[in-house]
């Protein structure tokens, strides 16, 4: 048993008689009595929630404008406490700083444990098997090892440049099928040219949106009354259908594996994230479904972040474009002429650019609520206030990245901030991709991913409003947009019509001769090229 637990944590045994024989109440009771005796301290909140919000982060800005200073709020959502972090500074303080306390995740019976059996590190508590998840997808995309992904990030964004030329209405479908390739092709080394069609990209939708259908507060009972998660099968037709889904995500994660181990025998496979796994299971201690499971983690958390981005900075093209996109083209003129595309390398000789890419990730980030909520394993006090071991932790980007008292002027986009001297906690001058032992893991593939593509689209085109059949604008009002972005877990733009234009017949040219190019190099990750 103590191996076991330490390999997968507490022994599921251990956790049936605990929750069966604990009555639900204990726990609460025992929290109400530690809530009662530390009242006073608790930080400041609202005496009434709303339910059934459909844009949480919209009401945790209200909250944290209206209580503590936009910085630390305190709101009862069912039997658990929920602390929202309403500034950077906070942000920084509790999640990077005091990292060991505010790193675990809160308990998601339904999509975590049901559905996915634990096998979800993105949702697992801190725990000997999230430790190894982690490493696994450390080591699989930090700096170094991301670098390697990169002539897959250059060839993909040439065909993206491509697609915006000779169809840019469907800019949206382009930018989808740019992330998912890159993703795919990292992670399983195969490519992606079409995203409505591709198998892997429709099998990996369709267990998504398994996920999201369960992921849904306040939906099932049994994130209420966990021990109903014993009730057996036959006696409960809503388990027998998430575990019958669990199954369908197996089958998936395993056999896209298996396709690369079948690869690698017969020698054809390509250099890529999986391989990277089979080489070193033993090292990361991984079976094979949490390897499995491991494989197909970037494509949940990197697909929609990466072309959400980029289409949040089309959209301020649209509505801000006429003030900073002359001054990025000449910055692009002087520094890589119209004969080529920029590079990589190019980027540390283009900071306005550069603070553009930055501010688009400020301006409108797409995880709004600063990722998956955290959860507190220890009491902890934070400037005389109280924080309940077992609270929810939850640091809404919308709220941090709109404080005024760090970005003045909020909702508009000024790369300008970005350019001076400025002090922010935090290593970019903005929070986008998170903090401390659960800060990003794909953010070495997924910040230059956003970076090279918004300077070749800066470089290669004019972006602006689009026009109706009357030669007329169509606006795109603030108001609207500052709303007009998704629900759900991520909110990136709804979509919009916008009027993409080549600069030149050169740049014409050059769009054109490098796409050629790319097609020739990227037949090694074709679909079908192992044979
Ligand atoms: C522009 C692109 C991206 C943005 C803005 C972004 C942002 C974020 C944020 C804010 C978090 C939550 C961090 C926290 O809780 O403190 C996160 C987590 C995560 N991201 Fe990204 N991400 C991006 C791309 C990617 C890519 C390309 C991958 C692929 C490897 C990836 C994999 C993950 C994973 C696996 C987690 C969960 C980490 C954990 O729970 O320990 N992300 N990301």
């Amino acid at each position: 048993l103590a191996s076991l637990s330490q390999r997968y944590g507490r022994p599921p045994t251990l956790d049936v008689v605990h929750s069966l024989l604990t009555p639900i109440w204990v726990p609460q009771l025992r929290q109400r009595w530690r809530f009662r005796a530390h009242r006073s301290q608790l930080p400041p909140g609202p005496k009434t929630i709303r339910t059934g919000v459909r844009k949480p982060w919209l009401w945790f800005q209200e909250l944290t404008k209206e209580y503590g200073d936009g910085d630390v709020v305190y709101i009862q959502m069912g039997p658990t406490p929920t602390i929202i972090l309403g500034s950077a500074q906070a942000a920084w303080d509790l999640l990077e700083k005091r990292g060991a306390i505010y790193s675990s995740r809160p308990r998601f019976i339904m999509g975590g444990e049901l559905l996915s059996g634990g096998m979800r590190g993105l949702m697992a508590p801190s725990s000997a098997f999230w430790r190894r998840w982690r490493k696994a997808l450390h080591n699989g995309f930090m700096q170094r090892q991301s670098e390697s992904y990169r002539p897959i990030q250059n060839l993909e964004s040439r065909v993206l440049m491509h697609d915006l030329l000779t169809n840019p209405k469907e800019f949206r479908t382009h930018l989808e099928r740019y992330a998912a390739s890159v993703i795919v092709t990292v992670t399983y080394g195969r490519r992606v040219e079409d995203a409505r069609t591709d198998a892997v990209v429709r099998a990996n939708a369709e267990s998504m949106s398994r996920l999201t259908s369960v992921n849904n507060p306040g939906k099932f009972a049994i994130e209420r009354y966990p021990a109903l998660k014993y009730v057996p099968s036959i006696f409960a037709p809503w388990k027998a259908e998430v575990l019958r889904q669990r199954q369908k995500d197996i089958n998936m994660y395993l056999g896209l594996v298996n396709e690369v181990k079948d690869k690698m025998k017969r020698e054809v496979a390509v250099d890529c994230f999986t391989t990277y796994l089979i080489d070193k299971q033993e090292n990361h201690g991984l079976d094979d479904l949490e390897l499995a499971y491991a494989a197909g983690s970037p494509f949940g958390a990197g697909v929609e972040t990466s072309a959400g981005s980029l289409a949040s900075f089309l959209l301020a093209c649209v509505k801000f474009g006429q003030g900073f996109i002359p001054k990025a083209q000449a910055e692009l003129d002087k520094v890589v002429g119209s004969d080529r595309l920029p590079t990589f390398e190019d980027m540390v000789s283009l900071p306005y650019v550069t603070a553009i890419v930055s501010e688009t990730l400020r301006w409108r980030p797409i995880t709004v609520l600063g990722g998956t909520p955290r959860a507190s394993i220890a009491d902890d006090t934070y400037r005389g206030m109280f924080i309940l071991k077992g609270s929810i932790v939850i640091a809404p980007l919308w709220s941090i990245h709109l404080n005024e008292n760090d970005f003045p002027d909020p909702h508009r986009l000024l790369p300008e901030c970005f350019l001076e001297e400025r002090q922010y906690p935090g290593l970019f001058g903005h929070s986008a991709f998170g903090w401390g032992r659960r800060v990003c893991p794909g953010l070495h593939l997924g910040h230059p991913s956003v970076t090279l593509n918004i300077a070749r689209i800066l470089w290669g085109f004019n972006v602006s409003l689009a026009k109706n059949e009357r030669g007329e604008n169509i606006e795109v009002d603030m108001l609207v947009n500052l709303f007009a972005f998704s629900d759900g877990f991520n909110s990136s733009p709804l979509p919009f019509e916008c009027l993409i234009t080549a600069r030149s017949s050169k740049h014409v040219q050059v769009i054109e001769q490098e796409f050629q190019d790319a097609l020739r190099h990227l037949k090694n990750y074709a679909a079908d090229s192992e044979d």
